[in-house]
């Protein structure tokens, strides 16, 4: 079929609107020349038009466009040359009749465009969300292990810190105590511990010994514990993704789990798995490094299957083998890594195409653990990789699966049947209870309020004047106080710089406390921010602004990194601190694995100053301190993801800044990302 207006007139006419959408910056330069790679194809000016549109939209992270929003952006545009395009069904039918869009129900025949299930995708993108739909949606159980060695195994991991539960015993009262325990035990039902006769009998107890039989006397029928479940699920299934808000207890475990596993292969004589630690930014695998040595220390496992679980984590980047000036990695599907079981942290920060260099370059018969926190801010580039497979975590198991996790944990899971089993469902764990914040942690629940986006608990937290949520309404004056408080906050790192104490511990006293922000530019933004708060340490002392206007640096100055430089090893999202050396020389320091690096300040690639921070570049970080200040709510960046993300950065204190109309915004608006995985896993493609 050829379009009613497919000739030079309508052409040239087309042509003209998607310049002038360049020229106002609408659409990028890149998908303006997309565009007119179709100019002499059969029916050019459709899809001239929907090839602008949909590579227009990966830049907004959406992997596709469907029929209906083609036709709302061609009316959000205006003045769209284009007969019918403001009706879906006119992209329903010409699109669907092309020569140059695969319609990938009826064939494979590679085309640049693509439609599938009403979506139009660039046929990278579309090829790309096919390899993450048959990584995750073939059916990969397995059972390597003997299921007693599993039970004895993983009964020992996951025992209760019973010190722990008598010194409880010690401080509550003998209801709150049976709360408590019923809590730490994972009891689902409160009668078994709130009873007469168990607090009677845990009243007389003194001993670690006599708790344990008292505890064993509960069946696991009437417990769940997700964490063991996931380590469970690990032995049965080679390709896990584990999700869990802050404090569920990621990394504790994922130690275990690795431990569970080392064990069953030393046990059965077999050689120790080689297992990889990777994230995608440089601070989150130096944080993922410091939480497994911290978990390693707590486990309750021999030395010689510590031994086995490794403690450096590296970037993915790293991993897969940088060749400078190429877009592929020196590994892939023909030259895979060479690992059993690779570990996989903040992967909702792993944008599609990433993620699909990754699982190519795993060996077949390897081992994938992906862990991260399906409810924060999606990658920047296209894609919600994470959250898309999560999209099933609530949805239940097979009866395969689901029998082996029964057998092996005594847990009675049968609400955890799916009704419809997927590939991809078997894959997924949810970590259901943080261990970090306790059940009064302002933090904690105000992350939940806004995850479950409920505006009236939300306010009524900051309203409630907890110590650990200050929170103000955005207005001129608490503007001045947030530079104020934000000034004061990075004022010990500047004095332990002039005290020339080790950077080391310059850099703690720095990573103590982060302002957060959604915007890069402006007075709400980074540049304003950055700007007025080193005018205020400037004032007060702490600093001293170069006096030439060409020069930006300063002792104390920290900058981020923004881009990748892999000559200097140097990533995007690094921080360092500029200071002086011996002679005098201001230098940056940066932190590594290998102690500290420095670096001439015109050795760096983009930068800039990092007072403030934007919640995007905070992902993979935590502070003691969080002060967000959030945009008023025309933003469109104003959403849930990037208020939750915020929050869950901090650890002791979440101060915000922001009016009340813009928090309810940000509860309301969940991002939805455009991508047919969900749908392709679904239907188990
Ligand atoms: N089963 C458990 N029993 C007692 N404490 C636990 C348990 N699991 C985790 N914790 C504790 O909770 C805290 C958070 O655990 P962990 O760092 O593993 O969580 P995470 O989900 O990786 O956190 P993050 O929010 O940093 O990603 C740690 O102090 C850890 O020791």
């Amino acid at each position: 079929m050829t379009s009613l207006l497919a000739n030079d007139t309508s052409l040239l006419n087309i042509t003209g609107w998607l310049q002038q959408l360049k020229q106002q910056g609408q659409i990028s330069a890149l998908d303006f020349h997309f565009a007119k790679s179709f100019a002499s194809s059969e029916q050019a000016d459709v899809l001239m038009v929907a090839a602008a549109l949909v590579s227009n939209e990966l830049q907004a992270g959406h992997v596709c466009i469907d029929m209906p929003s083609l036709a709302k952006r061609c009316e959000q545009l205006g003045a769209c040359p284009l007969a019918g395009a403001l009706e879906p069904e006119f992209w329903q039918v010409q699109l669907g009749s092309s020569a140059a869009v695969m319609q990938a129900e009826l064939s494979r025949d590679a085309k640049p465009l693509v439609m599938q299930y009403g979506r139009l995708y660039l046929y990278r993108y579309w090829n790309y969300e096919q390899q993450i739909a048959d990584y995750f949606g073939e059916h990969s159980l397995t059972r390597d292990y003997p299921l007693a060695q599993i039970q004895q195994q993983v009964e020992q991991l996951f025992s209760p810190n019973w010190q722990m539960l008598l010194q409880a015993k010690a401080a509550y009262s003998a209801q709150q105590m049976a709360l408590y325990a019923q809590q730490y035990l994972d009891v689902n039902d409160a009668n078994l511990l709130n009873n007469a006769e168990f607090l009677s009998k845990l009243a007389g107890i003194a001993q670690v010994s006599e708790l344990q039989s008292l505890v064993a006397k509960i069946a696991n029928a009437s417990k769940i514990n997700w964490q063991k479940l996931a380590a469970l699920q690990a032995c049965y299934q080679p390709r896990l993704v584990i999700s869990g808000g802050p404090g569920t207890g990621k990394t504790t475990t994922v130690t275990r789990l690795l431990a569970l596993l080392q064990d069953l292969q030393l046990s059965a004589g077999k050689a120790a798995l080689n297992i990889q630690l990777v994230a995608p930014t440089g601070k989150a695998a130096a944080r993922l490094s410091e939480s497994i040595i911290g978990a390693k220390q707590q486990l309750n496992a021999s030395e010689q299957t510590i031994a086995t679980i490794p403690e450096q984590a590296s970037t993915i980047h790293r991993l897969l083998g940088v060749i400078p000036g190429r877009a592929e990695f020196r590994h892939h599907a023909d030259n895979p890594l060479a690992l059993d079981l690779l570990v996989v942290d903040e992967a909702s920060m792993i944008d599609m195409p990433l993620m699909v260099k990754l699982l190519a370059a795993m060996p077949k018969q390897a081992r994938i653990i992906l862990l991260g926190d399906k409810d924060q801010l999606a990658s920047v580039e296209a894609g919600a990789v994470l959250g898309d497979l999560c999209a099933f975590i609530e949805q239940g198991y097979s009866q395969t699966l689901l029998d082996n996790l029964q057998a092996s944990s005594g847990f009675n899971l049968s609400a955890w049947q799916a009704k419809q089993p997927l590939p991809i469902a078997d894959k997924l764990c949810l970590l259901r209870k943080s261990y970090r914040f306790d059940a009064h942690s302002g933090i904690g629940l105000l992350a939940a309020a806004v995850n479950q986006g409920q505006v009236k608990q939300t306010m009524a937290l900051l309203e409630s004047r907890r110590e650990d949520l200050p929170y103000q309404t955005l207005n001129q004056d608490s503007y001045k106080d947030l530079l104020e408080q934000s000034a004061k906050a990075y004022q010990p790192y500047l004095e332990a710089l002039r005290q020339a104490l080790p950077m080391e511990q310059v850099f703690a006293k720095f990573h103590q406390f982060q302002l957060l922000v959604a915007l890069r530019n402006g007075d709400l933004g980074v540049t304003g921010l950055n700007q007025r708060i080193e005018k205020r340490l400037n004032q007060q002392g702490f600093i001293t602004l170069p006096k030439h206007a060409d020069s930006v640096w300063y002792a104390g100055r920290p900058v981020m990194i923004e881009q990748n430089d892999h000559e200097q090893q140097l990533y995007n999202g690094d921080i360092g601190i500029c200071a002086q050396d011996e002679s005098g020389q201001l230098m940056v320091a940066f932190e590594s694995a290998n102690g500290l690096r420095w670096l001439l300040p015109s050795r760096l690639p983009a930068h800039q100053s990092v007072y403030a921070m934007t919640v995007h570049k905070s992902q993979g970080s935590e502070f003691k301190q969080v002060c967000m200040l959030l945009p008023p709510a025309t933003q469109a960046l104003v959403n849930r993801e990037l208020l939750y993300t915020a929050i869950t950065r901090a650890k002791s204190t979440f101060s915000l800044y922001a009016d009340a109309e813009s928090i309810s915004a940000a509860c309301r608006n969940k991002t939805q990302r455009r991508s047919g995985l969900v749908e392709r896993l679904a239907v188990g493609e």
